[in-house]
């Protein structure tokens, strides 16, 4: 009996190696040793994150528009499922890497870049940022490791993407986009000036609305109808004016011209053109669509991360509005010839005129 002392020793101290072991594996593969402390500049982005939601926006997040509470999963865990269950991202949390995007949705506000973003998060080679990151706007000198540190970790053969709509009118933002990388795709989704004005007035009023009111702000003088340029909800839709600035770094091939209208009445054919620029299978196809008629907009059948149907959240796809008829025409006369110049930089004619 004496000789077997030892043996029990040894068995034990196996026995309990093995279960510290089994309740690393098990910690880490939840994710726990990831969360071990970061970088200062990771802390911040969760904090800055929860404020550029959506455009800036303090307004109720759509459906689509991850919740801060993902924003930190995504941010712990380099995941972008805004809605997969934790324990989904917790085993995918150690895969990949993370990269600067290869391909960018800079444009514009309101044309309807976040249906665009989320119907590309569909596919399965596309993992994207649910925020807004204002990297090449707002948070330049925070540099390029923070950026990428936002980014959600990548497998061979899948693409990195953001959206930030503001890039689109932001004079040194092709120069700072081309120096993180000159063959960045470029996606521009655009829409009808006018509406896209309207809809950007529309989405102030919802927060300040002792706002004046449109033609008050769209014209510098109402007798001679001069157009007021400098007020953003007008000049944003000056498309040639801001393309002219992007050409200076990329040529027209790395650009991609969403329209904004189609991505509503087709948006399978859209996003069929959109998966060829981006070199990827079209896998995003009609049969992930329906028309939501109460919406009055496409939804998704299955979004990312859920197996149940969804609209875009109650912030796109506002009702707009009623703006006085002349209001409109005066200011369809003004972008004419901007869209014209437009039609011809892109060689591609989205017929609002
Ligand atoms: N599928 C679907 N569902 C809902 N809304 C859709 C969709 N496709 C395009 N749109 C249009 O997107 C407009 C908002 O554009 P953005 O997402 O670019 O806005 S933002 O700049 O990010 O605030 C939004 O503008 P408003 O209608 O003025 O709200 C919509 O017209």
């Amino acid at each position: 009996p004496v000789n077997h002392v030892p043996n029990v020793q040894s068995k034990l101290s196996v026995f309990f190696t093995m279960i510290i072991l089994f309740t690393y594996l098990f910690y880490c593969l939840n994710g726990f040793c990831d969360s071990l402390p970061r970088p200062v500049y990771d802390q911040q982005t969760i904090q800055q994150n929860k404020i550029i939601l959506n455009d800036g926006a303090p307004e109720q997040l759509g459906a689509y528009n991850a919740s801060p509470a993902s924003l930190v999963r995504e941010q712990l865990s380099g995941l972008t499922h805004s809605d997969a269950p934790s324990n989904n991202i917790s085993i995918a949390n150690n895969f990949g890497s993370k990269k600067f995007p290869q391909a960018i949705i800079i444009g514009v506000k309101k044309g309807g870049t976040r249906a665009l973003l989320e119907f590309l998060r569909i596919h399965p080679d596309v993992r994207a940022v649910g925020a807004e990151p204002h990297f090449f706007d707002r948070f330049y000198d925070k540099g390029l490791e923070w950026y990428r540190n936002l980014m959600p970790r990548t497998l061979e053969g899948q693409i990195t993407m953001e959206k930030t709509p503001s890039y689109f009118i932001t004079k040194e933002a092709p120069r700072r986009v081309f120096s993180m990388s000159r063959h960045t795709k470029l996606i521009v989704v655009v829409r009808d000036p006018v509406t896209r004005a309207v809809s950007d007035y529309t989405q102030t009023l919802s927060k300040s609305p002792g706002l004046p009111s449109f033609q008050n702000l769209a014209f510098r003088n109402a007798t001679t109808g001069l157009i007021d340029t400098s007020w953003s909800a007008v000049r944003i839709g000056i498309y040639a004016k801001h393309l002219e600035n992007w050409l200076r770094f990329f040529p027209l091939s790395r650009f991609l011209f969403v329209s904004g209208e189609r991505l509503v009445t087709d948006p399978a054919g859209e996003m069929g053109r959109v998966q060829d620029f981006l070199g990827l299978k079209r896998v995003v196809t009609d049969k992930h669509f329906y028309f939501n008629q109460t919406k009055g907009f496409p939804c998704l059948k299955k979004p990312e991360g859920s197996s149940r149907p969804r609209c875009l959240g109650k912030s796109k796809g506002r009702p707009h509005p009623q703006i006085p008829s002349e209001v409109l025409l005066r200011l369809r006369d003004f972008y004419r010839p901007f869209n014209l110049k437009f039609y011809q930089m892109t060689g591609h004619n989205f017929g609002w005129d």
